[in-house]
């Protein structure tokens, strides 16, 4: 089963952060998850689309879009640079049209995903599985990070990962994102999980340097 790994750059030192991406390059992360919010679908404002445009011009490592923003389809122009690996992950609750707003990522030329918060059940993306690429359930409330891992969510990932395999879906990724320790990573990957979204609880955590919670982070993941 195909497993990769996600450093979330909201939880990278911004002082540091040229000298920070080259060690995830060293590490050879698979992608840079990327939160855009709004101060309205979630309560923070974090980085950007002109942080996107910056990040391209220093690193070639495929993009994990991950935008928490009301009616982001309004947003998508902002996109236009995208590589055919980048995900695009747009958030079922956050517009009414979901099925025009997934045609509109892919014609960008991106993997198209949808995200999922908590209370949202997996039932509703059920008519949308044939437009999908990867489907994001977070495993905390989003907007911010340090938060604890909403136990509920793991039996969640479960379900997805039976729903996926029963429908014929199972090249479709399961990327999980909140509190994804080391402890919680290996949870999720007994889950069934693919994309493992590490912030400050993994990748970033203080107690190690970036590198070695890469490594300890693979060794979970990919076991
Ligand atoms: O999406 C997020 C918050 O909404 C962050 O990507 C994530 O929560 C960061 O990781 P950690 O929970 O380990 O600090």
């Amino acid at each position: 089963m195909e497993r990769k790994m996600a450093p979330s750059l909201m939880c990278i030192d911004l002082m540091n952060i040229e000298h920070d991406l080259r060690l995830l390059e060293k590490a050879k992360v698979d992608y840079l998850h990327i939160d855009i919010m709004d101060n309205h679908f979630v309560p923070n404002i974090t980085l950007s689309f002109d942080f996107i445009h910056g990040l391209r011009k220093i690193t070639s490592i495929p993009l994990d879009i991950h935008l928490m923003i009301n009616n982001p389809e309004n947003s998508f122009h902002y996109l236009k640079n995208c590589n055919p690996e980048d995900i695009i992950c747009i958030h079922y609750e956050a517009t009414t049209h979901v099925h025009r707003a997934l045609g509109m990522i892919k014609d960008l030329g991106a993997q198209v995903g949808i995200a999922l918060n908590p209370g949202t059940p997996i039932g509703v993306i059920e008519d949308l599985l044939p437009d999908l690429d990867s489907v994001l359930i977070m495993t905390v409330n989003p907007g911010f990070a340090g938060q604890k891992l909403i136990p509920s969510t793991l039996d969640k990932i479960a379900r997805l990962r039976n729903m996926l395999d029963e429908s014929g879906y199972q090249n479709i990724l399961i990327e999980v994102d909140g509190n994804v320790s080391f402890e919680n990573a290996k949870l999720m990957h007994e889950k069934g999980a693919n994309i493992y979204v590490g912030g400050s609880s993994s990748i970033f955590h203080k107690e190690s340097s970036i590198i070695e919670n890469c490594h300890k982070f693979r060794e979970i993941i990919y076991s």
